[in-house]
């Protein structure tokens, strides 16, 4: 099983809001979807889960196109941000719905789950607070019996104590059920160990695709005076830089390790700080 977004270009009002964007989805793995306020994240979710259209390129599942596809369309599964339940419906008949439309539902862990996270089943969607929106959308999410599921911003609103049972929550079902994970956030650091593979997204381009891995073992922080770092630094790719008094701080991507001259100290690159740098514009260092 495989699916494939193929050159999808998308447009507002003539704005290019996705530019030829081509990313395929392995089996069974759990992405994160990263970018900046605005990258195209949620266009780009809401295209691959048939929710708008694209202008141009293709969305596929095992070759197949999803558009007007239904039964394929059913294999995926998005959560997002959009409160798409009537406002009067309580929780337990949003099970039932997503149960009669998806054709299968997973009680057994959307009761455990709902008690785990304290949600009242008989409450309206209406009276849910904020985090409890999330979380009722997250157990739908995590219940359905669908290959691909997509979570755009899930933790929007979360408590700290909530969001890390949301993180356990999700190791313990892909391990019991593995399926493919697209989690779109910008709490980088937090989610950074349940990932296998980050997707960077800038201005409508996918600029990276990197296993977290790869990603802490390629970068290094290059610390010491303007002097000795630019001059030890020459001729690496830095991608961003940082200073405070004398001393400076180097973003390096790719760093070969090397012998280290005295007054220069070289540290991995957190993710944080790479996705910070990689996505920053002009001007704003
Ligand atoms: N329906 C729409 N009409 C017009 N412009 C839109 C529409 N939806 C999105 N956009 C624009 O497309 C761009 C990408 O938006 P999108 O919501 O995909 O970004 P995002 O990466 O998810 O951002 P965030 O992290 O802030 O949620 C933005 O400039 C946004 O204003």
């Amino acid at each position: 099983m495989s699916l494939t977004v193929e050159n999808i270009q998308k447009s507002y009002r003539k704005q290019a809001v996705l530019k030829d964007v081509s990313i395929d989805f392995k089996e069974e793995t759990i992405y994160g979807l990263l970018g900046r306020n605005g990258a195209g994240k949620s266009t780009l979710l809401n295209i691959i889960s048939a929710r708008i259209f694209a202008d141009s390129g293709s969305v596929r599942l095992d070759s197949q196109r999803l558009i007007g596809n239904e039964v394929l369309q059913n294999r995926l599964f998005l959560m997002s941000e959009d409160n798409l339940y009537p406002k009067s419906m309580k929780v337990n008949k949003i099970f039932k719905l997503t149960e009669a439309f998806y054709g299968g539902f997973d009680w057994e862990l959307a009761n455990h789950l709902t008690q785990a996270f304290n949600l009242n089943p008989k409450l309206a969607f209406k009276k849910l607070s904020t985090g409890y929106r999330s979380i009722l959308k997250l157990i739908v999410a995590l219940s359905v019996p669908a290959d691909y599921i997509f979570l755009d911003e899930p933790i929007l609103g979360l408590d700290a104590s909530h969001r890390d049972l949301f993180y356990r929550t999700l190791i313990q079902t892909y391990s019991d059920r593995p399926r493919t994970i697209v989690i779109s956030t910008h709490l980088i650091e937090e989610i950074a160990n349940i990932i296998e593979e980050f997707i960077i997204v800038d201005n409508g381009q996918v600029i990276e695709q990197k296993s977290g891995e790869a990603i802490k073992q390629s970068g290094a922080t290059i610390s010491g005076s303007q002097a000795l770092v630019a001059s030890f630094t020459e001729g690496m790719d830095v991608i961003g830089k940082d200073g405070l008094g004398g001393l400076v701080s180097y973003y390096v991507r790719d760093y070969q390790a090397q012998v280290i001259p005295e007054g220069i100290s070289v540290s991995p690159l957190n993710l944080q700080a790479y996705f910070v740098q990689v996505t920053q514009r002009e001007g704003e260092a």
